[in-house]
């Protein structure tokens, strides 16, 4: 178990392809609740960050959606790999490490050991969230199939074996965000009642 100042009370752990919308997701759940009671957690975050230090990157592109990242992905996959090969949990760790709000939202499980270090450490707290949409929704959002992404683990680490706590269709002609969202801002709005109440 790590060092912590407090223990979260629910733990998102999203996932989904490349454009699905993870991002999208997090961050409307995370509006709607607040910076203090809800954090993103990025496990690509301290990868970019080493990343664009080791390569002289601009970090603010690598982090947004734009087509910066994607020039820079396969090899970003690679070296992230090598150091999961070392340590599989290593990023789950830097990106949860000092994170101090009662609910956590993981934007970006891509592996079986991402989803699995959550759940060995918050085993009650931990659940997980698929956010999918259709291939033509994807490119309409800028995707287009790319061999060594979109083919690799990185991308369908978690296409099998997993049952999902929940799965968010994030398309045009799906219910609403607003719908399909509201059991999931339920939990995450009574794990932040349940954590104030703890802490008066
Ligand atoms: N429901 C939606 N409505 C409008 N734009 C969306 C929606 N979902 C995703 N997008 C847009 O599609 C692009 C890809 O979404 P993003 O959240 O970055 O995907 P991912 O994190 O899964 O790669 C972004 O520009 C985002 O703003
Ligand atoms: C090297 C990566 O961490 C890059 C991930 O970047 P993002 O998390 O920004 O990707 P999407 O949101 O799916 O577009 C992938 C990995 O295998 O670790």
């Amino acid at each position: 178990m790590e060092d912590r100042v407090s223990e979260p009370s629910l733990v998102l752990v999203f996932s989904g392809k490349r454009k699905s919308g993870k991002d999208y997701v997090t961050e409307l759940i995370q509006q709607r609740l607040g910076p203090d009671v809800c954090c993103i957690l990025r496990l690509s975050g301290p990868l970019k960050e080493q990343y664009a230090q080791e390569h002289g990157l601009d970090l603010d592109q690598l982090m947004g959606p734009g087509p910066y990242k994607e020039q820079y992905r396969a090899d970003m996959i690679r070296w992230g790999e090598s150091r999961r090969r070392q340590d599989p949990s290593f990023f789950c760790r830097l990106a949860s490490r000092g994170a101090c709000q009662p609910v956590w939202l993981v934007s970006d499980a891509r592996r079986l050991s991402d989803l699995q270090w959550f759940q060995a450490e918050f085993p009650q707290q931990t659940q997980s969230v698929r956010v999918q949409s259709s291939e033509k929704t994807r490119s309409q959002r800028g995707w287009s199939f790319t061999a060594g992404v979109d083919d690799a683990e990185s991308e369908c680490g978690l296409d099998n074996g997993v049952e999902f706590d929940w799965i968010v269709i994030n398309e045009a002609d799906a219910p609403s965000l607003d719908e399909q969202l509201r059991p999931i801002l339920q939990l995450t709005e009574e794990a932040a009642s349940t954590s104030s109440v703890n802490q008066s």
